[in-house]
């Protein structure tokens, strides 16, 4: 685990004026990915949506041939002042035990990543100091929230072929529904679930959470950075970072379920082309999470009924970019292998 005193100082405004200059896509790469598509041995299209990946991984790579052959997860940890209101099913002190069980292998996380052969990293940010309670006033400063964005932002090497992010931190669906909310508008009942699996009076009282950490930080809430740091957490904070890093080193990304998909859409609200390199690997069962994809225009590859969080979603969908990328560089066009083309 990366030492957090060792992140370079950076500041909000620092942040907004990278994300005034984000770099595009790759068209040519994208394009010859294409050209490639239509020849291979197969009716144009007839791999669905792994063509769709296949030049997507083209053009955000850079590269006409990609390869996920360095799958990476980041899972970032943080502990939330709003977790002792009752809002989690879970007791706060999961968070640090959690972070030991990955970094020992036992957690749901570690198995598929394994799976996949991805390394699998744990960022562990001051969990001993939780941050402010949102129902009374902001999560985090400024610069605490700079700091986590650079920290996020560290975590990502040049070079890496995928990143799957996840997130660690009992609380952190609430912090989640109150940043979706402030973001993008509705009512609290709108981004609140059951996250680790609260009763119905439970979920009461998280609406209730919300509603009052949409109160308190009410003034906050024009600028979608200052909402995160207002709303949100150092985790979240920090998956926005590693996302503006990876669009700044050309690294794909898949974002993970509800938590994970909130701290990116922070992003997307400043500049709505900011998650054009990241994938959602699957849509969670915390029903916020749908409506929030439909407002990112994002379609999951995978709805398999998860709402476990810590990049296991994002972890398992790393084997379907793996077979994007196999058909695509390793079928033979229908001039190799000297098969007819359409009739008609
Ligand atoms: C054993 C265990 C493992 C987890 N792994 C991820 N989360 C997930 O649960 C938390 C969010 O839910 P809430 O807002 O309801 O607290 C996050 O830490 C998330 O990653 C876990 C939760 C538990 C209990
Ligand atoms: O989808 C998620 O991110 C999620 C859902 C429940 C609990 N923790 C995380």
């Amino acid at each position: 685990m990366p030492d957090q005193s060792s992140v370079p100082a950076a500041t909000l405004t620092e942040i907004r004026d990278l994300l005034k200059r984000l770099p595009g896509p790759d068209l040519e790469a994208g394009s010859a990915a294409e050209v490639r598509q239509r020849e291979l041995l197969k009716p144009p299209g007839a791999l669905g949506r792994l063509e769709e990946i296949a030049v997507w991984l083209a053009t955000w790579q850079g590269r006409a041939h990609p390869r996920i052959e360095r799958p990476h997860v980041a899972v970032f940890a943080g502990s939330h002042g709003v977790a002792s209101r009752g809002v989690s099913a879970y007791p706060p002190e999961v968070t640090q035990q959690m972070v030991g069980a990955f970094v020992n292998g036992l957690a749901a996380v570690n198995q598929l990543a394994a799976e996949t052969d991805a390394d699998l990293r744990v960022y562990e940010m001051a969990l001993e100091l939780p941050t402010g309670d949102i129902t009374q006033g902001p999560a985090m400063g400024e610069e605490d929230t700079a700091h986590a964005m650079a920290y996020g932002m560290m975590a990502i090497e040049e070079g890496l072929d995928v990143v799957a992010l996840g997130e660690m931190g009992i609380g952190n669906t609430t912090a989640a529904a109150a940043l979706a909310c402030g973001l993008f508008g509705g009512a609290a009942e709108d981004w609140v679930g059951p996250g680790t699996g609260l009763d119905a009076q439970g979920e009461r009282r998280k609406v209730e959470a919300v509603s009052k950490a949409l109160q308190a930080n009410a003034g906050a809430l024009s600028d979608p950075l200052t909402a995160l740091a207002a709303l949100g957490g150092r985790e979240l904070a920090a998956i926005a970072g590693a996302v503006l890093a990876c669009r700044i080193a050309r690294v794909p990304v898949l974002l993970d379920g509800y938590a994970c998909s909130v701290a990116a859409a922070v992003l997307h609200k400043a500049d709505p082309r900011a998650l054009d390199h990241c994938l959602v690997a699957h849509c969670s069962a915390e029903p916020g999470h749908a409506r929030l994809l439909q407002l990112l225009d994002k379609r999951p590859l995978l709805d398999f009924a998860m709402r476990l969080g810590e990049g296991s979603g994002a972890a398992l969908a790393v084997p379907l970019l793996k077979a994007a990328c196999a058909v695509h560089n390793g079928m033979a066009t229908f001039a190799e292998a000297g098969v007819s083309g359409r009739a008609q």
